[in-house]
């Protein structure tokens, strides 16, 4: 039995879609894991499981290279809107798809669909919501202590969790070596994605992320949309602006209602099939 991946990118933040109606393979954690590693796999910022087909819906399952599963992916819901185009599953131009953070409606704005816009759903900066402990509140602008150094940060859900730390300079390594703190902080109890943001005007931001269960990533979607919210929340910027990212920018709009539109591009790299040794041993794990 053969098993095929296509491999797609949001702005440099790659991904690979198992389509289990087309393969057949046992997911397991290992074999997640084996199929990201960039050195003994294909290698991937996550896995895209789908499309899950129940009646008049299409699910989508977004797994981390750690192996976990995560609540939401922007790009992820992108690079899944591309391929359900290119797979013939979609011949509309606008409909939705479901994932565990709920139903996230896809726009094509080009014909090839590789520019896509994406209902992303409603921030929350409730602590309960993203989640993190101690009492009920709006969690910004709070001093944390991450390797014990003191960071002022406002934390979000927009699905999955996001801490955001306004800085007036940022880098891949600070993010890194902050990221390496914050994603498994306590306070965090399913863990946190983290976001070094940098405003430049009222409709520019820049960020760098430390994803949970994968690292640094040139951009992510989620977060784009989870610094974009903080920024407005505070006051620093107007409700649509541009996120600068290592690997591309993304548009956001802030909706009065608190909803987020995520707007940006997608490219596709190719298709694997893998080899019957890998094959056997993702069987094994
Ligand atoms: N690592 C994230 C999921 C992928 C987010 C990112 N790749 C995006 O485009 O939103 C988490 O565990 O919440």
């Amino acid at each position: 039995m053969k098993i095929t991946l296509e491999k797609y990118h949001g702005l440099g933040n790659d991904y690979l879609i198992f389509d289990p109606n087309k393969n057949e393979l046992k997911l397991t954690k290992e074999a997640v894991r084996l199929i990201c590693n960039r050195n003994f796999g294909v290698g991937s910022d996550g896995l895209l499981v789908g499309p899950i087909l129940g009646e008049d819906k299409m699910t989508l399952k977004i797994l981390n290279p750690d192996g976990s599963e995560a609540e939401l992916s922007g790009n992820g819901v992108r690079i899944f809107g591309k391929y359900l185009k290119d797979a013939g599953y979609v011949q509309k131009n606008h409909f939705s798809v479901n994932t565990l953070s709920g139903e996230q409606q896809i726009h094509y704005l080009n014909e090839e669909g590789t520019r896509i816009k994406v209902s992303m759903g409603h921030l929350s900066f409730w602590s309960d919501e993203i989640p993190m402990t101690g009492p009920r509140r709006e969690v910004l602008n709070e001093t944390m202590m991450f390797g014990s150094i003191p960071y002022r940060v406002t934390c979000v859900s927009i699905g999955n969790p996001h801490c955001v730390i306004w800085l007036s300079d940022i880098s891949k390594d600070l993010a890194c070596r902050i990221g390496r703190h914050s994603e498994a902080a306590e306070c965090f109890p399913e863990k946190v994605n983290t976001e070094l943001l940098r405003v430049v005007d009222r409709t520019n931001i820049e960020i760098e992320i430390y994803e949970r269960g994968a690292g640094y990533t040139l951009a992510s979607g989620t977060s784009g949309c989870a610094a974009a919210g903080a920024a407005y929340k505070m006051g620093l910027t107007d409700p649509k602006m541009y996120v600068h990212m290592p690997g591309g920018v993304l548009e956001v709009e802030i909706e009065e209602d608190g909803s987020v539109l995520m707007t940006g591009d997608v490219g596709y790299v190719g298709k694997f099939t893998l080899s019957h040794e890998m094959v056997e041993q993702l069987r094994s794990l």
